[in-house]
């Protein structure tokens, strides 16, 4: 066993436990290998990274049309905003050209999607355009790979936050911008279990309190958030148009 053992470390460099063990390796071999001074056992962290599938090239981001252009700007120059857009209007490019100025603004950036939104292919999007820059939190985490988002946000490695309506409260640093898509979603609401709070309410005194852009999209806004938009509380920017599908050319 112990043969076996040196060769695949002297092919590998460095194994895990788990894998030492599986070739047979009991405790008292590992003591006496190491006390022989062949082998040497240490810790490391391995991070869990759900995200890692999805990160792709870097594909370069469309132009905008002048549409989403006007959107991006008025967003930009606002404390809170509502996008109103039809879906497929391209309301996601919209967030993205936020995001993207936010990161070079050196800022954190948080985006909320209804928990049934944040699939594969919604996350390969934010991936491919920010790559390692982004942490993914949802309910099918498991609580270490939670564990190992929120501290690559907490550490500042991460710095752009997507995820369902508890990834408000990701500890990310500095937040510039905080992106609720679908905002007038029931499901930004927790009714149960404790804590009760809805994700809307907390990311607009979220933004109050560290003078981040909140951006509320939505093809059919929420009632209360149309009445603050009319009132002029906050801003509106408006998409109309659906964006042209990229060959159709129509
Ligand atoms: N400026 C653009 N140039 C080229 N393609 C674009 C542009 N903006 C958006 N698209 C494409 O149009 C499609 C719809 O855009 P997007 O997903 O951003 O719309 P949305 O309003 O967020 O959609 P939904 O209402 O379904 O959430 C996507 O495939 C996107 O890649």
């Amino acid at each position: 066993m112990e043969g076996r053992l040196l060769a695949r470390l002297s092919e590998a460099g460095d194994i895990p436990l788990s894998e030492a063990r599986a070739l047979g390796a009991a405790p008292a071999h590992l003591e006496r290998l190491e006390g022989r001074g062949l082998i040497r056992r240490y810790e490391r962290r391995v991070e869990r990274d759900p995200a890692a599938a999805v990160r792709g090239g870097s594909s370069p981001p469309p132009v905008l049309t002048p549409e989403q252009a006007a959107a991006a700007e008025t967003a930009w120059a606002s404390r809170v905003t509502l996008l109103h857009g039809v879906t497929g209007a391209g309301k996601t490019e919209v967030y993205l050209d936020l995001v993207r100025r936010t990161l070079a603004e050196g800022r954190g950036a948080i985006v909320l999607v209804p928990e049934i939104s944040l699939t594969p292919q919604a996350i390969r999007r934010f991936g491919e355009r920010f790559g390692d820059e982004l942490a993914v939190f949802h309910s099918k985490l498991s609580t270490g790979e939670l564990y190992d988002q929120w501290f690559r946000v907490r550490r500042g490695e991460a710095r752009l936050v997507l995820g369902s309506r508890s990834a408000i409260f990701a500890p990310a640093r500095e937040p510039g911008l905080i992106v609720l898509d679908e905002e007038h979603e029931w499901s930004y609401k927790q009714a149960d279990p404790v804590p009760r709070y809805h994700a809307r309410e907390v990311a607009l005194r979220l933004g109050e309190l560290t003078g981040a852009r909140v951006v509320l999209g939505s093809a059919t806004p929420d009632v209360v958030t149309y009445h603050r938009a009319e009132t002029g509380q906050i801003a509106r920017a408006e998409l109309k148009a659906r964006v042209a599908p990229a060959a159709g050319g129509g």
